[in-house]
Order: structure tokens, then sequence, then C-alpha cells
């Protein structure tokens, strides 16, 4: 581990010191290519890429490239063999030695060869947010993809506000714990559009099944309990982009994330009836900060790119204490809570104000 990690920043100094063995694919294939010959202006620009590879290229290559950048800049390797238990500078010596005679030109060329077939892993550094990079497939209402360490699960209904609705109740439950054991270091929800989310899709109340209302609502507290769990247990650290304005379930649920970061577009926080600008939401304690619409998606992707390198056991083990001392109460409250919905499910207030938003008689 440690010696991946001391080759990994050698190969991100001056010209990645990689170290490649006996073997070396790479460097036959292109000493064919006599017509080419690259500047020295090409060597300077690979070296930079370099710098700005984004994922480890891996060991094998680090030691390919420290060999070629040796042989380009040095020549042939005349340095006395390192002791058997130099284990890193014996690699590297092996790497270069094994490059014999190559002449300088054509190892300059390999170097550069070679970093242009690493070209998928070097991407602009302007690029803050995540990208598609190991989406997620199987779900219709979210997006959920994995990046630099992040798992980003986006609700993805944006004609509907991102309204959610059972299917992205379960959705959100199936990304969650399928997020807890990936080897993302942290978790990350936010909306695709202009809203975070309109919270309960309204929708959801109107397909009464043939057990009638009842049974309707008891089994959907019974999977709002369920849900709210998922939150309560969720044992790595979570973190809400509140891109827009949030709505109902999407705000209470925010007070379970370890940091709320929000748009100041996100000016109607609804909760009671109430709207809530997301500096008050701030001032009171359910948002952790609030960014201007501009900047919002590079500075808070930037903070969690950075957050993401800290060390994974010790964030997971920092939750757990946090945690550990209010799970119980907060287990109880979502139960209690859940009883209480289950009954004002079945209230005329509740029927009242579904049918009065779906029939557009009342906005919000
Ligand atoms: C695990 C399984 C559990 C099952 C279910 C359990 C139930 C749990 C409930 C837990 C408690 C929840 C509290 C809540 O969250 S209650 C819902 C609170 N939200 C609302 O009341 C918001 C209603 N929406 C609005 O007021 C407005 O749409 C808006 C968000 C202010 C936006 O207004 P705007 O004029 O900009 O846009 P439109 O109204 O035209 O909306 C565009 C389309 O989106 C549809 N939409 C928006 N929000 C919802 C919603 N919450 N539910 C259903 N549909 C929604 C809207 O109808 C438009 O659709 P259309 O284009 O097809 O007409």
């Amino acid at each position: 581990m440690a010696m991946a990690y001391l080759a990994w920043r050698l190969a991100r100094r001056s010209c990645p010191s990689s170290l490649q063995v006996t073997s070396f694919p790479v460097v036959q294939l292109h000493m064919n290519r006599t017509a080419m010959r690259a500047s020295q202006k090409d060597f300077e620009n690979s070296m930079n890429q370099v710098k700005l590879l984004k994922k480890d290229p891996g060991n094998e290559v680090k030691l390919k490239l420290y060999a070629l950048y040796k042989q380009a800049t040095e020549g042939p390797c005349n340095m006395p063999k390192p002791g058997v238990f130099d284990l890193i500078n014996k690699a590297k010596w092996d790497a270069w030695n094994a490059l014999g005679s190559l002449p300088k030109e054509a190892a300059r060329q390999n170097y550069v060869d070679l970093v242009s077939s690493l070209s998928p892993s070097l991407e602009s550094s302007s690029q803050v947010e995540p990208g598609t990079d190991r989406k997620s497939t199987g779900f219709e209402t979210l997006v959920v993809t994995s990046e630099d360490g992040i798992t980003k699960i986006m609700f993805n209904r944006p004609k509907k506000k991102n309204a959610i609705n059972t299917e992205m109740y379960h959705e959100i439950m199936r990304a969650l714990k399928a997020a807890s054991k990936d080897d993302s270091i942290i978790t990350v929800l936010t909306g695709n559009g202009d809203y975070y989310s309109s919270g309960n899709d309204l929708t959801n109340f109107t397909d009464i099944p043939p057990g009638g209302v009842e049974e309707k609502a008891k089994n959907n507290a019974v999977l709002l309990r369920e849900f709210v769990g998922c939150f309560i247990d969720f044992p790595k650290p979570l973190i809400a982009v509140v891109n827009g304005p949030a709505v109902g379930i999407s705000v209470t649920l925010l007070g379970l994330f370890d940091a709320v970061y929000a748009s100041d577009r996100a000016t109607e926080m609804l909760i009671f009836g109430k709207k809530l600008t997301a500096g008050e939401a701030c001032a009171q304690g359910l948002v952790t900060e609030v960014f201007p619409d501009s900047t919002f998606q590079k500075e808070v992707w930037t903070r969690l790119k950075a957050f993401a390198k800290l060390p994974p056991n010790a964030l997971r083990i920092s939750k757990e204490v946090i945690r550990k001392r209010e799970r119980e109460k907060l287990h109880a409250v979502n139960a209690e809570e859940c009883n209480v919905l289950q009954g004002r499910w079945l209230s005329d207030e509740c029927t009242n104000a579904v049918v009065n938003f779906l029939s557009r008689k009342s906005k919000l």
C-alpha cells in the first residue's frame, strides 16, 4: 500500500517515474514508428499532462513512464543496482535497465505515446462536477454515478420538479444501500433541473388498492418508516447539494444529512406552509452553508472532492460516534411520526389538500 502510494507520488513529480520490469509492449509497439519523432516541446507537454492525470494509472504504467523519462533524459541506465530490500528503487532500476540501449529520441517518443494512450484518464481540471463515470443503470427516477470517491444520487424527474413518487422512494433506498457498500468515501444527494425536490408526489395518494385507503395508509407508513430509517442508519458522510427549491419531505430529511449546501436560489424551503430562504434555513441550522447560485456547483463540488480525499475509516468512525448517541431516539421519533402520518393521510384535511393541488385550485 505504502509502496504503491510512494510510486504514485514519484510518478506525479517531474516525470512520472514508472518502472516496468521486463516486458514493454507499448514501447515495442511504437519503436517501429520511425517516421514520428516527438519534439522536446511534445515531451514537456506530456510531462505536464501526467501531473493532471485524474486516475492512478497503476504501478506498471508508472514504472514504464519512469523508465522512459530516465532513458529520454539521461540515456541508458548506468546506476549501481539497488539492494534487494530497497524494493521501490530496485523496481525502478529494473524498469530503466530493461530499456537497454534504446536511443533517447525513441524513449522520448514512446513516453509521449504512452501518455497519450492514457488520455481517457486526463480530464480538464475545470470539470469539477462528477460526470457519468461508473453510471449505475437500473434506475428510472434517479441518475446514480460514482467518481472521485463520491457517489452522487441525483433525483431525475425534473419535469415534475423531482416529486418523489413511490418508485423513487424505493430507488432512493436501493441507491443508498448500494452506496453504503461501494468504495466511495462520501454520498451526495442532489436534484436535476431547477428544483431540488417538490417533496412527496401527491399522486401517491390517489392510487387506492383493493384493500382500501386504510390499507394504503398502513402500507405507506411501513414504507416511509423504512425509507427514513435508511437515512438514519446511513454509515458514510451524507451530503445534500440543494440546487433549488425544496419542499415537504425533501426538507424534513435534511436534518439527517451530515452537511447541507444550498444555492441562494433555494428560496422556497417550504416547511409548515411557510417559505424559508436558504439563508433563513442556514440561520436555523438546517442548512450548513449558502453559496451564490452562479458559483454554487463549482464551489460545492470542489469542496466535496476535497472531503472525498479524507481518510475513509476516520470519516465513518466519526459519523458512527456522533450518530450512535442519537440513533435509537431518531428511530423512535420516526416510528411515532409514521404512526401519526398514517392517521393524517386518512383525514379530510389531507384529502382536500391533495384534491386541491391535483385540480390546480390552489398552489403553495
Ligand atoms: C416508501 C414509499 C412511501 C409512499 C408514500 C409515502 C408518503 C410519504 C409522505 C411523507 C410526507 C411528505 C410531506 C410532503 O412532502 S407532501 C408534498 C409537499 N409538496 C407539495 O405540496 C408541492 C406541490 N407542488 C407545488 O406546489 C408546485 O408544483 C411547485 C412545486 C410550487 C412548482 O410550481 P410550478 O408552477 O413552478 O410548477 P407546476 O406546478 O406546473 O409543476 C410542474 C409539474 O410537476 C408536478 N408536480 C410538482 N410537484 C409535485 C408533487 N409534489 N406531486 C405531484 N406532482 C408534482 C406538477 O403537477 C406539474 O405536472 P404537470 O406538468 O403534469 O401538470
